[in-house]
């Protein structure tokens, strides 16, 4: 082990080549550039997420197709706000600026940006005013979803109205002679009606982008990348079993073969037969050397006492290291460590650089992470959202049975067992989880059902069995519906269902005698408790 990294580096999405499509967001600290590049995929268009102040030379490089301007908290008017390379505004490509995007490409321009009379949040009817190319398609009412506080007030000699609200005289706007064009709201979230068209016909009709693209040939490009980064030295990636890890171990495999060392730390903190399966199944796929490592006696000595969730998770998080510095000592030449890390894994810790987003939680394998590993990271997904890893690991040849598991955080059920974490009551959970998986998938439902576990709460409730009084555990069951685990509903399980869990779990698993089911959705809620 000779590498020096910390928790701050990491594999960029995607090496851009010359003869491709590709478009460039300029994130200037949007909650939603993410979502701007993933729907730029959706339309078959390579989409690279880059820094806000890019140099004009740099861009020329990446010879873009086209140019996005992202979202941001500033006001563009303001001192210190985020600013462009001026130099942007007279490339020969079109740009599209979105929210704040827009307001500097009127700015630029010449026009005035200030405080609006009404701020404007959330959904909005938009009217289409002269929609042409951009709003090719897009019915003349539609429903839009805005968030700004700042106007355009003018649009100088520059620009015409595409759009309007009934508070936003220009809610979408382009240049008279250039392809300039500015959306006030946002084309990128779902709650925008035709946003996928609008977008669309920036990529393709205005850009000029064939729309060719395919994850086969992401998987390509980062199987290259990473060839070129490794070299001659060999990675440790650790595996879970889940489907983010075992995207990245394949997508490894295939770019650099036997260097490839996977570590499956047994924490102590799986669900029932977990280890044992996840082993089986990796070696029924890969051909390389794999690690179990047995620390459970560590884990939960280390968790002795603590309820705290972001105590455990820092806990968690930097036991997970120390178990891989320890392992790698027997492997020669392991400078690399590879995770399966994911967009929100990412934003969720509040750790983009790039974005002002808040911390929810410290996700291990982000936040939870120690300052110095001792290891470079390599974090190929770290730009994805699941439903795209799902698609890249099918177009890898995974079993479908790995890709439509159930995520699992890495934390695992420390994170589900709120209150200290003990033995007797992470046994307790993992036979409740076991049974609420089993029925759903007898009832058919795992697959709809995209996560569902059982939580094994910190109180106790009295109940009566037998004749007896009881003073019990009580397990709660959370079901959700949802693609990209950003957002969430509870899944509506069938009441015979939630009926058979739940005297299945009373009527086995000693000290419980009260299940729930959460009804909340996320947000407000997350979809794990802690
Ligand atoms: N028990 C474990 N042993 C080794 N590495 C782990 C373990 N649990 C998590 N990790 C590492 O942390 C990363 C993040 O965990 P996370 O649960 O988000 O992903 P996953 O387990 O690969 O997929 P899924 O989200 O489907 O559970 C994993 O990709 C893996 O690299
Ligand atoms: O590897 C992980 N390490 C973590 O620390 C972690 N926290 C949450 N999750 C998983 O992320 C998704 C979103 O979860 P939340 O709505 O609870 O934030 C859900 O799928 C969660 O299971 C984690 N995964
Ligand atoms: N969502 C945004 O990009 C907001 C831009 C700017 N901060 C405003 O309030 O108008
Ligand atoms: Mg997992």
């Amino acid at each position: 082990m000779n590498g020096q990294g910390t928790a701050a580096q990491s594999t960029p999405i995607g090496a851009t080549r010359e003869d491709e499509d590709v478009i460039l967001v300029l994130d200037f600290g949007s909650q939603t550039a993410q979502l701007i590049a993933r729907r730029v995929r959706e339309q078959h268009v390579f989409c690279q997420i880059v820094r806000h102040d890019l140099t004009v030379e740099r861009i020329r490089e990446l010879n873009p197709r086209g140019l996005i301007l992202s979202g941001g908290p500033a006001s563009v008017y303001g001192e210190n706000s985020p600013q462009p390379d001026p130099a942007i505004f007279d490339l020969e490509i079109p740009i599209l600026g979105i929210c704040y995007g827009m307001q500097l490409a009127c700015r630029s321009q010449g026009s005035e940006v200030s405080p609006g009379q009404h701020r404007e949040f959330g959904r909005t009817a938009c009217h289409v005013v002269e929609g042409g190319d951009l709003f090719a398609g897009v019915p003349e009412e539609s429903i839009v979803w805005m968030s700004h506080g700042d106007q355009v007030q003018d649009l100088s000699d520059h620009f015409t109205a595409l759009a309007t609200t009934d508070t936003c005289p220009f809610a979408a706007v382009k240049h008279h002679t250039r392809e300039i064009y500015g959306l006030q709201f946002h084309p990128e979230v779902t709650h925008t009606e035709h946003g996928g068209t609008l977008l669309g016909n920036f990529v393709r009709t205005i850009c000029g982008c064939t729309g060719g693209w395919r994850m086969s040939e992401f998987i390509q490009q980062e199987v290259e990348l990473l060839r070129e980064r490794v070299g001659n030295n060999r990675v440790i990636c650790g595996l879970s079993g889940g489907v983010d890890s075992s995207v990245v171990a394949a997508l490894l495999y295939e770019a650099i073969g036997s260097q490839l060392s996977c570590i499956l730390v047994d924490n102590g903190l799986l669900r029932a037969g977990e280890a044992e399966s996840v082993v089986t199944c990796f070696q029924d796929h890969f051909k390389t050397d794999l690690h179990v490592v047995r620390a459970e006696e560590l884990f939960l000595k280390e968790l002795a006492g603590v309820t705290d969730p972001q105590r455990k998770r820092k806990i968690i998080g930097k036991l997970f290291i120390d178990v891989f510095r320890k392992e790698a000592e027997s492997i020669p030449d392991a400078t690399f460590l590879a995770q399966g890390t994911l967009y929100p894994d990412v934003i969720e810790s509040g750790a983009d650089p790039d974005g002002p987003a808040a911390t929810i939680k410290a996700h291990h394998n982000v936040g939870g992470l120690p300052a110095e590993l001792g290891f470079e990271l390599i974090e190929p997904l770290r730009d994805l959202f699941k439903d795209e890893v799902r698609a890249m690991g099918l177009e890898l040849n995974l079993p479908e049975e790995m890709v439509w598991r159930h995520p699992f955080p890495g934390p695992g059920l420390a994170v589900r067992c709120l209150g200290e974490v003990r033995k007797e009551r992470l046994e307790t959970l993992r036979e409740a989880d076991a049974i609420v998986i089993d029925e759903l998938t007898k009832a058919g439902l795992y697959r709809e059902v995209r996560q569902a576990f059982a939580v094994l709460l910190p109180i106790q409730s009295v109940g009566v069995m037998g004749d007896d009084r009881t003073y019990d555990d009580v397990i709660a069951v959370r079901a959700v519906a949802t693609d990209d685990f950003m957002t969430a509903d509870w899944f509506h399980v069938p009441y015979e269902v939630l009926g058979r869990i739940s005297t299945r779990i009373i009527n086995n698993v000693r000290g419980v005698n009260r299940v729930t089911y959460d009804i909340s959705s996320k947000p407000p809620s997350t979809i794990e408790w802690e």
